[in-house]
């Protein structure tokens, strides 16, 4: 890891050709004086394991990953990994290289002792890495840091509860959350609603992490947690039975994967955010239910940051709240206690031992919950309740967390509140556009009834635009009754960014079809509800729409292809396995599947297929959009790493289905990735092979990729001797 040379933004000392770090480059320093002294003062663990928490501080972080926990492919995605990945590792004689372990606190949960640039870059677990991208991109696996995995197991919704989280981008808890709600049930009854302050933050949550866990049971806002207003649910207060509050904090505690944080670190960073860390863990508390819980949780292991903000949350409960034991809860994970002493120190390392010790001058920062309880206090708060991650104890981030459940009612009393920003008690009403849920007699469910045999059992009240009433939708969402009725009670009292999921999207053909067309991403949710315009296909005819390079499959090619001609031109869904249902296109000649390269690879793997080419394939492209990124990222000094991963990567595969107006009576025309429709192959595959050895010369970035991995195995076809179709062998 590395910093710049001088003060240009982080991407400056990459090379502009290929992405790889520059002679300019200079490696971090792993230091920083006022932080070893901080927290040699905070004794938080015995003195001779020193050493080894320095050692593991200044060592990258190890590369984990979920296997999600709901996913119906879980144990074959467990298996594949198993055989295709772990055993090979384990067997290979290469000392450098390490397998990944499942964790014990955590099923389906694995470490490896090599942090993600190596994995990336070990020719081994370069493959596994391939792996796992694309399963990220679909949310069958989550690649999260195994400490930040732990608010969502303590809180353990149920699928009828209401979850409040309160800080919730870019979202790898709530995606957490959701699986766990739904682990035993497609959809659940209960309810998410995801809150952030930063509306750029709240877009990377929707757009990059909800899009990977399509379901009907969350909602995100945009709002300041310490100023979330009441929200109301069926005429009354809205209270919730599991909040979130992961909090903003200085994040000491992820040096390992942020090694910027070295050379900026002073007990300031703490001391300017326990303000704001207490209102926003305050309004959470209110927001909660009786016998309700919340989880407290930092990445930080700063005391004033943690503990302090605890305390002081019990002490103005006065006994209406109160801490549960996490450590019970999670036996198998290695964590020390809370503790009920801290030193505190100004920003430049000056002890003050009270409150009543602050300078004058330095009053303002500090306040008088910074400090440790009173030892009678300490007694009854059970501080030793929460939990310490450090990273020694099993090669992880540092993390805090507190488990507190509510016993009465109660509201704080503010003196002086610290809000977000530039945040102001807002009381004027939202004016965004309106969810406006489908009615009976709609026309639209008529049509939507008739065309695709939808029986009666079918909610579709709980089918919604956002649009004024007798505005034309171009697309309808589906949210289940827990969301639909917070959709209605509050829309005007937040500011609600995004809910539910895509159920339907209109179509603008000419010919005598369906208005809407029947979205993949919800196509699970609604299919056992569809009596027409769905067709079960063979395994043979399912792998030759899945292999198909081009977005059009002549209906030739398909044993069903007299079937599918019958059906109306359109919308049609369909599998070989019902979980696995595909939407399609259907013309006259052709068919066109609406889903993404992602979920293509995802089910030739469940249907037994070799994905290693393809996975190649897309790495390259995923690497050549990362360079090209990069480069543009140098040019504006914006983003970091893991952004650019995600943006550059494959949530591109969220270009999923071409937009409603691309569908025609005729597939929409493919996008042209491989190769020109006319060009006679002979001269195609010439210049694939001319182009082995230059491979920078050769037609297309795909082909350019395939070659420069040594693998050019296309051979075409074509009916009419002009090669309209190129296939990966
Ligand atoms: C530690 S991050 C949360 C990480 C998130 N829980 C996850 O697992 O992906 C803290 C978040 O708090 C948000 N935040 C900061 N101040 C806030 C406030 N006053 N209200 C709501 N969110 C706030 C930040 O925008 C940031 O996204």
């Amino acid at each position: 890891m590395g910093k710049k040379k001088n003060n240009s933004k982080k991407h400056q000392n990459r090379s502009k050709s290929n992405g790889n770090r520059t002679d300019n480059y200079v490696p971090v320093e792993k230091t920083n004086e006022k932080y070893w002294n901080f927290y040699k003062a905070q004794a938080l663990f015995p003195e001779d394991e020193w050493d080894s928490f320095v050692q593991h501080l200044r060592r990258d972080l190890p590369s984990s990953f979920r296997v999600q926990g709901c996913h119906k492919d879980r144990e074959q995605l467990i298996k594949e990994m198993e055989t295709r990945f772990f055993q090979k590792i384990r067997e290979s004689s290469d000392a450098s290289v390490f397998a990944p372990v499942e964790l014990p606190w955590y099923p389906g949960v694995y470490q490896t002792r090599m942090s993600r640039t190596e994995v990336r870059s070990h020719p081994i677990l370069a493959e596994l890495h391939n792996f796992l991208v694309t399963e990220a991109e679909l949310g069958s696996i989550s690649r999260q840091e195994t400490v930040s995995m732990i608010p969502p197991l303590l809180l353990n919704p149920s699928k009828e509860h209401f979850v409040l989280d309160m800080c919730a981008a870019p979202g790898s808890k709530t995606m957490q959350l959701i699986e766990i709600m739904h682990e035993d049930d497609l959809n659940p009854p209960g309810m998410i609603v995801a809150n952030d302050v930063d509306k750029k933050r709240c877009y990377m949550l929707i757009h990059q992490t909800l899009k990977r866990m399509k379901n009907a049971n969350t909602v995100v806002i945009n709002e300041d947690a310490t100023r979330l207003p009441d929200m109301e649910l069926d005429g009354k207060v809205l209270k919730f039975d599991r909040v979130l509050c992961d909090v903003i904090c200085s994040g000491d505690g992820t040096v390992r994967k942020n090694p910027d944080i070295w050379e900026k670190w002073s007990p300031q960073e703490g001391i300017g955010l326990h303000r704001l860390q207490l209102s926003i863990a305050r309004r959470g508390v209110e927001q909660l239910a009786i016998g309700g819980q919340l989880v407290y949780s930092t990445c930080s292991m700063n005391p004033i940051e943690d503990e302090a903000v605890v305390a002081q949350l019990l002490r103005e409960a006065n006994g209406a709240l109160k801490l549960v034991d996490a450590h019970p809860l999670l036996p198998k994970l290695k964590a020390l206690r809370g503790v009920n002493n801290w030193k505190v120190f100004t920003r430049d390392m000056k002890l003050i031992n009270s409150f009543e010790e602050v300078p004058e001058e330095l009053k303002r920062p500090f306040c008088k919950s910074m400090f440790p309880p009173s030892e009678e206090e300490a007694k009854e708060m059970h501080l030793d309740y929460t939990m310490r991650i450090v990273p020694h104890l099993q090669d992880t981030g540092g993390f805090f967390v507190a488990l507190l459940e509510k016993v009465e009612e109660f509201t704080f009393v503010r003196e002086r509140e610290t809000t977000a920003k530039g945040a102001t008690w807002r009381k004027k009403l939202y004016k965004d556009d309106p969810f406006t849920f489908l009615k009976e007699n709609d026309e639209r469910w008529h049509d939507l009834q008739n065309h695709y045999g939808i029986s009666d059992d079918f909610h579709y009240q709980n089918l919604f635009n956002r649009m004024l009433e007798d505005q034309n939708s171009r697309q309808l969402f589906y949210a289940n009754d827990a969301v639909k009725n917070f959709l209605k009670s509050n829309m005007k009292k937040v500011s609600i960014q995004n809910a539910g999921m895509r159920m339907f999207g209109r179509n603008d053909n000419k010919v005598e079809s369906a208005k809407f067309r029947v979205s993949q991403e919800g196509i699970r949710t609604i299919l056992s509800y569809m009596s027409k315009q769905v067709l079960k296909i063979s395994e043979k005819d399912m792998l030759t729409i899945l292999r198909h390079e081009e977005s059009l499959v002549p209906l030739e090619l398909l044993d069903s292809a007299e079937e599918m001609r019958s059906f109306v031109s359109g919308s049609l869904v369909a599998y070989f396995n019902k979980e696995d249902p595909v939407c399609c296109w259907i013309g006259q000649k052709t068919c066109a599947p609406y889903i993404s390269k992602e979920e293509k690879i995802h089910l030739l793997r469940m249907l037994g297929e070799n994905t290693e080419v393809i996975e190649n394939l897309m790495r390259n492209k995923r690497r050549e959009k990362a360079i090209a990124g990069r480069n543009a990222q140098q040019n504006t000094g914006e983003g970091n790493d893991e952004e650019q991963e995600k943006s550059n990567g494959t949530s591109n595969g969220h270009k999923i289905e071409p937009a409603a107006d691309d569908t025609k009576d005729e597939a929409p025309s493919p996008k042209k990735t491989i190769q020109s429709p006319t060009q006679p192959a002979q001269k195609f595959i010439a210049s694939c092979f001319k182009g082995v050895n230059e491979p920078e010369k050769s037609p297309t970035p795909s082909v350019r990729a395939l070659m420069a991995a040594g693998r050019p195995r296309y051979y075409s076809s074509s009916a009419s001797g002009t090669y309209q179709y190129l296939y990966l062998v």
